[in-house]
């Protein structure tokens, strides 16, 4: 519904879109909850070397944490933890440590998705589908059921994959 789309996200100029190698680049998400749970899977698929600061994380992320898939941190968010990063998620529970982690990725040019406030990020999560190498990603201003929904039709013309 658009009216719940946050205004300053919407009126922002659009997003460019690109995608990111990211194999061997460290990935910094801080906060283990259910937003990042659900981030972690596709970014480890692109190679990411992933690194989780959280005190709690989701079992899913434990997992992969005892697997070696991702390094965890079981710990607050401490200025310095974006230091190599190349890409970010602030996806904690905690307004006041999504703009201090904002504050650093801002100072240190890494691109940062703020989950608790997009209009603030300096990146931004589009719904996606992947069949083989085709690949689509959605974004409507903030409007993610919008990108949600669409990404559903659309996925169901994506070729086979070969
Ligand atoms: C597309 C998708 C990708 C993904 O996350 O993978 C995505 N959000 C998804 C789901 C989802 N989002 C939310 C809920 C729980 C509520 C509910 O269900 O009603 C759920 C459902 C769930 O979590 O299950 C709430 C929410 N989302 C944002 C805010 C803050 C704000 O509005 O600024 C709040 C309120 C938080 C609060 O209340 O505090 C912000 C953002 N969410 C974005 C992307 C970016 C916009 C991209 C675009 O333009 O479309 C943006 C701006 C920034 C970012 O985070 O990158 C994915 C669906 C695709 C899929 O299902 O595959
Ligand atoms: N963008 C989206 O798609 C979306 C979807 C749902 C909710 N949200 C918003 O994003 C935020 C996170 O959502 P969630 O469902 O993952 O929450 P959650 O409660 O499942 O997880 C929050 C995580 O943050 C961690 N955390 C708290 N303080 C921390 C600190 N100081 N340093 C590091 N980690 C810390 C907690 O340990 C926990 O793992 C919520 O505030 C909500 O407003 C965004």
């Amino acid at each position: 519904m658009a009216a719940e789309v946050s205004a300053s996200t919407a009126d922002r100029p659009p997003a460019y879109l690109a995608g990111l190698h990211l194999t061997g680049r460290r990935v910094v998400v801080v906060g283990g909850g259910r937003v990042a749970a659900r981030r972690i899977p596709p970014l480890l698929e692109s190679g990411a070397d992933l690194v989780v600061v959280s005190p709690r994380v989701e079992p899913s992320i434990e997992a992969l944490a005892r697997a070696q898939h991702v390094a965890w941190l079981a710990r607050d968010y401490a200025a310095g933890d974006l230091e190599g990063a190349w890409y970010a998620l602030a996806a904690t529970d905690s307004p006041s440590v999504n703009t201090r982690v904002v504050a650093e990725a801002e100072a240190a040019r890494v691109f940062c998705v703020r989950a608790d406030d997009g209009s603030a990020g300096l990146a931004v999560t589009p719904a996606t589908a992947r069949r083989g190498a085709v690949q689509l990603a959605v974004l409507s201003g903030g409007d993610f059921r919008q990108s949600r929904r669409l990404r559903d039709e659309l996925a169901t013309h994506l070729p086979p994959s070969r």
